[in-house]
């Protein structure tokens, strides 16, 4: 997973445009993460969510599950299923990319439904900045006259003591 996620972002720094190591080199140093999470079934799914909307605060996550659907992404106001295919490996973006890549990329919202019948297990591989201090902002050669920097520069250490205090849910903390 640790090399799949670092191959990611050469591609996600071509794909702006940028050598390809230039996000990996902005970050400095990249720390990987596993989450683990159950969803035990529940008899009344549609009283609750399993996870509430959130977006994922490292810079990509990669997801795994058990093949039981659940989780949904916000697109355009209406939430949309992501189909569970066996052994996909499910590719978003995180909010620290979307500062990096001055908003090109965007994380999207997401939450999990629960439901009555299976019990679904969900792995969330995160690639984080080192959590020592490093300023988040946009890279430079993504701001110029034409697209003037949408993010204000943030310690990374300060954005997880926001995200944390504040519970985030939805996009509260970048935006
Ligand atoms: O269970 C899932 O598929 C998503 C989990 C998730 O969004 C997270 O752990 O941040
Ligand atoms: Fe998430």
């Amino acid at each position: 997973m640790h090399d799949l996620g670092r191959k990611l972002l050469r591609y996600v720094s071509r794909g702006l445009g940028l050598e390809s190591n230039r996000i990996e080199q902005s970050l400095e140093e990249l720390h990987h993460s596993m989450l683990m999470n159950r969803y035990l079934p529940c008899p009344q799914p549609e009283l609750v969510l399993a996870l509430r909307s959130h977006t994922d605060l490292d810079v990509i996550p990669l997801l795994v599950n058990n093949g039981v659907p659940g989780l949904q992404v916000l697109k355009d106001g209406a939430w949309i299923t992501v189909h569970s295919l066996p052994g996909a490996i499910v590719v978003t973006m995180g909010d620290q990319l979307e500062v990096m890549s001055n908003g090109k990329y965007k994380s999207p919202e997401h939450r999990t439904l629960a439901n009555s019948d299976s019990t679904r297990y969900s792995i969330a591989s995160f690639f984080e900045p080192p959590p020592a201090g490093l300023l988040i902002a946009p890279v430079p050669e993504l701001v110029n006259a034409q697209d003037e920097s949408h993010f204000q520069a943030v310690c990374y250490r300060d954005y997880l003591a926001i995200f944390f205090a504040k519970q985030a849910s939805g996009k509260s903390v970048i935006t």
